[in-house]
């Protein structure tokens, strides 16, 4: 089973102060700190995001599949189920500037309950 950390903990290793640089991508916590030195978007781009949730910045820059497997090495863990829940599938949408009124919105077609929404989705 996978390490789990809490947002906070991730939120903790900023890099300030000699810190590791960790960040979330989708549910998975990854650290940076050696691979800034590396990464080829330069280690501003990911500094932006030590501490936080780099989902959006990440899919936005349209990264290769190359990239996508090098992830891997790097991952250490996942967040805790509380934040993904509390997200409602859409866990890594609070530091990525989407309002609740956003997050709390349905997916169409996603349950018997949220099929009435079917026709507004449309
Ligand atoms: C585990 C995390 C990451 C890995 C393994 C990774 C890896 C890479 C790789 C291999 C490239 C070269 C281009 C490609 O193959 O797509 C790249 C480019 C880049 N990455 Fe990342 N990256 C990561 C996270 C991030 C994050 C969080 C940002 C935040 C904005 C970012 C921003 C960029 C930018 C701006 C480029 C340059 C794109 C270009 O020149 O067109 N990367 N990254």
């Amino acid at each position: 089973m996978s390490q789990e950390y809490s947002v906070s903990e991730v939120a903790q290793n900023n890099g300030h102060d000699g810190k590791p640089v960790w960040i979330i991508i989708k549910e998975s916590v990854y650290d940076m700190t050696e691979f800034i030195k590396e990464h080829p978007g330069g280690d501003d781009s990911i500094l932006e995001y030590a501490g936080k949730d780099a989902t959006k910045a990440f899919n936005e820059v349209g990264h290769s599949t190359d990239a996508i497997k090098q992830m891997k090495s790097y991952k250490i863990g996942v967040v805790r189920p509380e934040y993904t829940k509390v997200h409602n599938r859409q866990p890594t949408s609070a530091a990525n500037g989407l309002s609740e009124k956003q997050q709390q919105q349905p997916e169409c077609g996603q349950s018997e309950k949220k099929r009435i929404k079917f026709f507004f989705c449309f």
